[in-house]
Parts: structure tokens; C-alpha cells; sequence
């Protein structure tokens, strides 16, 4: 049995992350959740040009910097300067330019006046306070960002404001990496699909859905494969197509020592090399990972609570790095406060599926209610998070800290 952290830096080490022809140009309104493939530059300013950040008005810093309401300067108004409009005439010493927030400097002014600190009269505008500096509230050209230099980095995960920086610099299209294709199948002569009438002995195929969900909101795209019976042929013909179609392929079930596990013999029989057999995790111990020479093998338990906990704690970091994301694979833990006393055998490291609340400065886990066995799927519905205990310890009290993965 290889320690968790072992086995994730192992699995880690086996991903090759997605590079410059594993990408693709998608429309800038389904880029969200996407990565970026390479780096933008553009070819415009920000600000494109000088402009004001107020409204008031345009005016030169030398002839309004000793204004005062007993004494106002008068300025005569040359022109006004909307949004979008591009001034024509320039401002001489005893002149102003109405102008509005955005609006392009006119020539010849410097500094904006706020239109609180000044008193209209028709074609004349009274300064009544003294700018604080010169330039004040001009917003320079290039000020934010100067044309051609880096804009976004490859790598990035386009989310709301980087969609927006690119929406500025006009990038329609970007080009970003493929979605990881992950092919899903479920082993078990036992196993049928929610829509079939259920037989005594059977189970409903839960995992096709759950693993389905979690590989989807990756970023995957998930590829399902349906229930293939415990027969050798059948296993080793999908598990062979699987493997030629898919980037990662999963599987659960079959991986344990019972008489119709077979998959790990499959496995050897198509030439693939397997790195893990079991992992010193509870739930989740059977996990077998396996590589072909394009595509990453994770034989998960058939548990459905063991197939997720091994999703989360070690496809999902393997996905992340496929994915191009250039950091930050690992799983997240966090401190929190255990609210009852969590107990394990001390052989593996145990994961608690419960709830991660932040309460009074600080992070709270509760485990779910029932029995915290691999079997009860049940009780995961409405869970966020797995608490942890380490390996050689028996128990956490409450009140304790742990441990906590957010799922
Ligand atoms: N003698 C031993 N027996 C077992 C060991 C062991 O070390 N020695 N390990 C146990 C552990 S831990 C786990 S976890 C399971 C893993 O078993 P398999 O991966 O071989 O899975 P199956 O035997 O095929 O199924 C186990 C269980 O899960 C149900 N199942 C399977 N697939 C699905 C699915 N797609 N959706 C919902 N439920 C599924 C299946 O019906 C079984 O009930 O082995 C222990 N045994
Ligand atoms: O590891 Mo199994 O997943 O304990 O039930
Ligand atoms: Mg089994």
C-alpha cells in the first residue's frame, strides 16, 4: 500500500500536461472555466487615450491654482466633450472644456475640476477651489497597461475579469487548451442503469453519474462508456477502445481481490504498466493506476463513496495538471474545528465526509450523519468537504483540530 502522499506525487509525476497542440479557438462568450494557451498581448493602450475621470471640467492647472470661492477664477467654455467624442478645439489660458467622465482630454488643458468645486454661468464656468495637483483627475494614456507588453499569461483560468480584459483588447477568439477527454466506464455484472426495472441482487450504476458530474465540472469532457459485465472479453475490449479514444479513462469496480475483479489482469494483458494497486486510504484502498502510451489508466473502487474520495484525492489533481493549469494541483486542506470525536483503525489515513462551515473566525467540520461507510452513498448527498485522520492515529476528539479537503 503506497502512503497518499506518495501516491500523489506519483500520479503527478506521470501526467503530461496538455502543450501547443492540445488547444483550440473558442468564441470569447464560452471561454468561462477555460485555460488560456498562450499568452495575449495587444496592440491598444489602456486608456486608449488621456481622459477624464470625473465629471466637471477641462482646464489648465496654472490658470485655476489659486481659486477660492471669495475669489473664483472665470473660465470661458469653448466646447463640451461627451463620451465617445473627439475634441476640436484646443484650451487657451483663460479657457475650459466641459467634460464628463471617460471623455477625451482636449488639447491645451492639463487638469480636470470636479463640477462640485465650480458654479456655472452660461458660456462661463466660476472655478472655485484650486485643483489639488496638477494632472488631477486626468487618467493618462497607457496609464493601466502599455501596448505590447504582456496582457494575460498563458495558463490563466478565464474567469469573469480576465473575459473581461479580453473583451477590452477584442480578442473574440481565444485560443485555449482542449478539455481533457475522459472516458467513464462502470464494471459489474450487477449493475444496471436508473432506468431499468431493478432485479433482487442488483445495484443502480451510481458511480457512471457521480464520476460523470465531478469530470464535467473539471472542465472534462466526460465520455461514458456504460456498465460493462465482469467478463474478461467484454472488460478488455472497452478498456482497449477506451484507452485509443481518451485522455484519462476510469473505471470503477473490479480492482479488489474478489473472483471476478479482473481488471488489473486486463490491464497487464493490454501491455499497460501499472504504477499503484492499493493506497493507504480508507475509503479508497483498491486504487490501481496504470498508464498506456496516451492515455492515464485509474481503476477506481466499485464503492460509490471510495470511487469519489479517490476522484478528489487523486484524478482531480492528475486532471488539473493535464488541463495546462501551471500551478496549484495538489489538493486544498484547511484547518477546522472537529465537532464530535472522529474516530478510524489508525491503518490508513482515514477520510470523514461531513460539513466544513466557517463559524466565529474559523473553519468547523461535522461528519454526516449515519454510517460512515464506503458503501452508504446516501449520507454524501449535502456533504463539502472530508476530514482527515492521519495514518497511526485512532481517533481526533471534539474540539481538536483536523484536516479538511473541500470537495
Ligand atoms: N477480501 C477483501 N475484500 C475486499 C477488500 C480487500 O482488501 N479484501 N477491499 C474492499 C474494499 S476497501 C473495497 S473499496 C472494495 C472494492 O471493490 P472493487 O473495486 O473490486 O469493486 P466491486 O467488488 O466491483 O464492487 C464493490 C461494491 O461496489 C458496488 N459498485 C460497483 N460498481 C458500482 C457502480 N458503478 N455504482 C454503484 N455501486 C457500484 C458493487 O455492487 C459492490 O457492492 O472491495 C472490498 N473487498
Ligand atoms: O477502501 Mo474501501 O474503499 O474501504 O471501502
Ligand atoms: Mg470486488
Amino acid at each position: 500500500m503506497v502512503p497518499a502522499k506518495q501516491a500523489e506525487e506519483l500520479i503527478l509525476n506521470l501526467v503530461q500536461p496538455f502543450n501547443i497542440q492540445d488547444v483550440e479557438d473558442v468564441d470569447l462568450r464560452s471561454v468561462r472555466d477555460r485555460i488560456l494557451a498562450v499568452s495575449v498581448t495587444s496592440h491598444l493602450d489602456f486608456p486608449h487615450w488621456d481622459n477624464s475621470a470625473m465629471d466637471g471640467y477641462a482646464v489648465r492647472f496654472e490658470d485655476v491654482k489659486s481659486a477660492s470661492a471669495e475669489k473664483p477664477v472665470v473660465l470661458e467654455i469653448v466646447e463640451e466633450i461627451p463620451a465617445g467624442y473627439q475634441p476640436q478645439r484646443s484650451v487657451k489660458p483663460g479657457q475650459a472644456a466641459r467634460i464628463l467622465t471617460g471623455s477625451v482630454m482636449p488639447e491645451g488643458a492639463d487638469t480636470i475640476v470636479i463640477q462640485e468645486e465650480t458654479k456655472r454661468e452660461d458660456e462661463q464656468v466660476l472655478i472655485l477651489k484650486p485643483p489639488i495637483e496638477p494632472q488631477a483627475f486626468v487618467r493618462h494614456r497607457g496609464a493601466f497597461y502599455q501596448a505590447g507588453a504582456p496582457l494575460l499569461s498563458a495558463g490563466l483560468v478565464l474567469k469573469a475579469p480576465e473575459i473581461a480584459v479580453l473583451a477590452a483588447a477584442q480578442c473574440s477568439q481565444v485560443r485555449v487548451y482542449r478539455r481533457p477527454r475522459v472516458a467513464i466506464l462502470s464494471t459489474g455484472s450487477e449493475l444496471v442503469t436508473p432506468d431499468q426495472p431493478l432485479q433482487p441482487g442488483q445495484i443502480v450504476d451510481s458511480n457512471q453519474y457521480a464520476l460523470a458530474a465531478l469530470v464535467e465540472q473539471m472542465g472534462g469532457e466526460a465520455i461514458p462508456l456504460g456498465i460493462v459485465a465482469d467478463q474478461p472479453e467484454a472488460l478488455k475490449r472497452t478498456i482497449a477502445d477506451a484507452v485509443a479514444i481518451a485522455d484519462v479513462v476510469l473505471s470503477s469496480g473490479g480492482v479488489s481481490v474478489g473472483d471476478y475483479d479482473y481488471v488489473d489482469r486486463i490491464l497487464a494483458e493490454l501491455g499497460a504498466q501499472i504504477h499503484i494497486r492499493a493506497v493507504a486510504i480508507k475509503p479508497g484502498k483498491p486504487l490501481t493506476v496504470a498508464t498506456f502510451p496516451k492515455a492515464l489508466y485509474f481503476g477506481l473502487p466499485g464503492n460509490p463513496v471510495s470511487a469519489l474520495v479517490t476522484f478528489w484525492r487523486f484524478v482531480q489533481p492528475a486532471l488539473k495538471k493535464l488541463s495546462g493549469l501551471p500551478q496549484g494541483w495538489e489538493p486544498t486542506f484547511v484547518q477546522a474545528i472537529a465537532q464530535q470525536d472522529l474516530r478510524s483503525d489508525g491503518k490508513r489515513e482515514s477520510y470523514l465526509w461531513g460539513q466544513l462551515h466557517w463559524v466565529n473566525d474559523s473553519y468547523e467540520f461535522t461528519i454526516a450523519t449515519g454510517s460512515s461507510s464506503s458503501g452508504n452513498l446516501i449520507n454524501l448527498a449535502g456533504t463539502n468537504s472530508l476530514g482527515v485522520i492521519p495514518i497511526g492515529q485512532t481517533q481526533i476528539m471534539a474540539g481538536e483540530s483536523l484536516q479538511v479537503l473541500q470537495i
